[in-house]
């Protein structure tokens, strides 16, 4: 069974790599949506896989490093594509969560990328 837990947050970056007079060049802002998702069973007493206010409260230190700043400026950002940024998230999660077997990452509610590993 997999469970999933859905945040959200809010940055400003821009793509040093675009060809030049590419409108993601400049800086602009996005409201990303993460979700994670993590594989188990769920344990006979409690009922569930992982408490979600656990899942919560173990991710939130990461968006709080991204939330409310200028993506670019964060040690290994530099290029923050959500390819880039998917990469960091997972690399960031997985130590904390080692069950963790998805990521998705919305830029945009059009735009977005699934990572698993
Ligand atoms: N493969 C990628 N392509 C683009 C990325 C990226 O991270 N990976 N990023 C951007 C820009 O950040 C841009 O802000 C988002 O682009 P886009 O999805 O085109 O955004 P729009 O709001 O213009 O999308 P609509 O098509 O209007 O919904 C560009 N490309
Ligand atoms: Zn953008």
């Amino acid at each position: 069974m997999i469970i999933y837990k859905t945040f959200q947050f809010d940055s400003a970056h821009y793509l040093p790599n675009t060809p030049q007079g590419h409108k993601c060049g400049g800086m602009h802002g996005h409201t990303y949506t993460l979700t994670v998702y993590i594989s188990g069973k769920p344990e006979e007493h409690s009922g569930w896989i992982i408490d979600y206010t656990d899942l919560k409260n173990g991710i939130k230190p990461f968006l709080d490093i991204l939330d409310h700043k200028l993506l670019n400026e964060i040690s290994g950002l530099e290029n923050p594509t959500t390819e880039n940024l998917a990469v960091w998230l997972w690399q960031m999660i997985k130590p904390i969560f080692p069950d963790l077997v998805k990521i998705e990452l919305k830029e945009t509610p059009t735009s977005g990328v699934i990572y698993e590993g």
